[in-house]
């Protein structure tokens, strides 16, 4: 018999704009598995792997990782949590045209792709959280400086991205403006079926 896929939502918005917090809740009220692509380049970075100068030097300019890396490493996490079992939060992925084509490549025909939730915030709000955020998260992209790059990164790169999955009518847009309760309170229905 054929292997169930799993269920992935890729959640996508500017830095800042509340993926992570989200994405915890969806966790926490559904048993859903949260993937970050930044967490784990994260983590491959510390593992002083042969590409963690590469991930280190990338993510200070707020530049993207080349998709061999990310969809390996997405790929890995979603083995290791139970392939057929998990329902996916993808979280921060695909950011670019690479990314997408390296996920179509790889897993394209290997998952059940739901939709894309985005969180739109203004780069105003997204700024004042994220320079909140740089007093205790010992980010090294959390300072104005990778943040602006990390801005034009979004613009240039991500937001395509969502245009190209709205055109489908892929997209879940919710106002990422307001308190975290409400936002979720917005996020909530689109997951009760997934
Ligand atoms: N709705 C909200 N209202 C106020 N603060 C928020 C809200 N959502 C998230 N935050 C805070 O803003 C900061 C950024 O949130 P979070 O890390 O979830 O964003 P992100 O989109 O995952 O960011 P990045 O892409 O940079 O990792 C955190 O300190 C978080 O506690
Ligand atoms: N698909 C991705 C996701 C992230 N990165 C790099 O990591 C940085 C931090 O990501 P967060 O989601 O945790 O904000 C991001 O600015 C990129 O440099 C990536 O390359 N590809």
């Amino acid at each position: 018999m054929a292997e169930e896929k799993p269920a992935v939502a890729f959640i996508l918005g500017g830095p800042g704009s509340g993926k992570g917090t989200q994405c915890q809740r969806l966790v926490n009220e559904y048993g859903l598995v949260h993937l970050s692509a930044g967490d784990l380049l994260r983590e491959e970075r510390a593992s002083g792997s042969k590409d963690a100068e590469l991930i280190e030097s990338i993510i200070r300019e707020g530049k993207i990782v080349p998709s061999e890396i990310t969809v390996k490493l997405l790929k890995n996490a979603m083995e290791k949590n139970g392939w057929a079992k998990s329902k996916f939060l993808i979280d921060g992925f695909p950011r670019s045209q690479d990314n997408l084509d390296g996920w179509n490549t790889m897993m394209g025909n290997l998952v059940n792709f739901k939709f894309v939730l985005f969180l739109d915030c203004s780069e105003d709000i997204m700024t004042q959280r994220i320079m909140k955020r740089a007093e205790s998260s010992g980010r090294s992209d959390d300072n104005i400086e990778s943040l602006k790059k990390r801005f034009r990164t979004y613009i240039e790169s991500t937001k395509p991205i969502i245009d190209f999955y709205a055109k489908q009518n892929k997209v879940v847009t919710v106002n990422a403006e307001r308190s975290i309760e409400e936002v979720f309170e917005k996020i909530r229905p689109h997951f009760t079926d997934f």
